[in-house]
């Protein structure tokens, strides 16, 4: 059985992995990060080697390695580290399960597995099922990615009658955009018993539906204006957290034009932090200059940026 643990709830930074200009893992600034989460974004969960984290981009090792510098660094400073186990191989998919057992995690994800997919929804539980066991001891989560695994199996029919076959299953991360999957799953969970955390930064749409937690990138750099949201939806100021939800948008949609993606957060985030993220590991490309450039002045209009450097206030700043 999985140790009773206090529900996954609030904003979860999908944490980025730092990386050298070498492409070697830069562990001496995690702890930095952790304190940076914490005291600048006001964020007290991680979900760690996932997308952001370019989990499948690293060796078995050094998905070890940093989920462990995650652990420790986070020991009485993080409410919660969650790591992504997900692997094509079972065998290190369980490998990296146990791991984050023994090194103390509060939880597990697994993606579906995408090189051959499981087609249907029994071979994909059957598959979660297996990583889980070797974890009993761990909440487990499912990451529902579909569009980066191409495993389309809706995550309602996934979670249907999942805790007879997981028996430390504990909730969903929903990355994906239909929201009439996300609202069944919703609709499933009568008890409340799961955590369902949207994974798609556009939150206020999730929150509406029933999400009761969000994992996603920009929480990273934008966790305080998130925040916002959520404490205005929390006090039923919709008007408020429409207002906050399209302030945020502003600045994504216009990194989204420019093309958003691990390189550019890596990027984003180095500015905003002042904390070397570095490259990102091929094949994805590093950030241009240009883009840097162009994401700094939009943050700074949205007052995003340390205002430390700005002549005169944006009349269109969002605070
Ligand atoms: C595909 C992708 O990278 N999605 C991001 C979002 O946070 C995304 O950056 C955001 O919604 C941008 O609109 C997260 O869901 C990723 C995530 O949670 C992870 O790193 O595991």
């Amino acid at each position: 059985m999985a140790t009773l643990k206090k529900k996954l709830q609030g904003l979860v930074a999908a944490t980025l992995t730092p990386m050298t200009e070498n492409g070697e893992i830069n562990f001496s600034v995690i702890g930095q990060y952790v304190d940076y989460l914490v005291k600048e974004q006001g964020v007290k969960n991680v979900f760690v080697n996932g997308t952001t984290g370019e989990g499948l981009s690293l060796s078995i090792s050094e998905r070890r390695q940093v989920a462990e510098e995650w652990v420790t660094q986070g020991r009485n400073k993080l409410d919660q580290v969650v790591i992504h186990v997900g692997a094509l191989s079972l065998k290190e998919s369980q490998e990296l399960a146990r791991h984050a057992a023994e090194i103390g995690a509060d939880g597990i994800a697994v993606i579906a597995p995408f090189f051959f997919k499981p087609w249907n929804k029994d071979v994909l539980v059957n598959f979660l099922r297996e990583v889980a066991a070797a974890a009993p001891s761990l909440p487990f989560y499912y990451y529902h990615i579909p569009a980066l695994t191409g495993v389309k199996i809706r995550a309602e029919e996934v979670l249907d009658g999942i805790q007879d076959k997981i028996p430390s299953f504990q909730g969903l991360k929903f990355s994906d955009t239909d929201l009439l999957d996300f609202g069944q799953c919703v609709d499933q969970n009568h008890q409340q018993q799961f955590a369902l955390l949207f994974g798609v930064d556009e939150l206020l749409s999730g929150l509406v539906m029933g999400a009761t937690g969000a994992v996603g990138s920009t929480y990273n750099y934008l966790g305080k204006k998130t925040n916002q949201i959520l404490e205005a939806f929390e006090r039923k100021d919709f008007s408020s957290a429409l207002n906050y939800q399209f302030c945020i948008q502003r600045f994504i949609n216009f990194v989204v034009k420019l093309g958003f993606g691990v390189a550019q957060t890596k990027a984003i985030m180095t500015l905003v932090s002042g904390i070397p993220m570095g490259p990102p590991r091929l094949p994805l490309q590093k950030a241009t200059r240009e883009f840097t450039d162009h994401a700094a002045a939009k943050l700074k209009s949205l007052d995003f940026l340390s205002t430390a450097d700005l002549k005169g206030r944006n009349l269109g700043a969002c605070i």
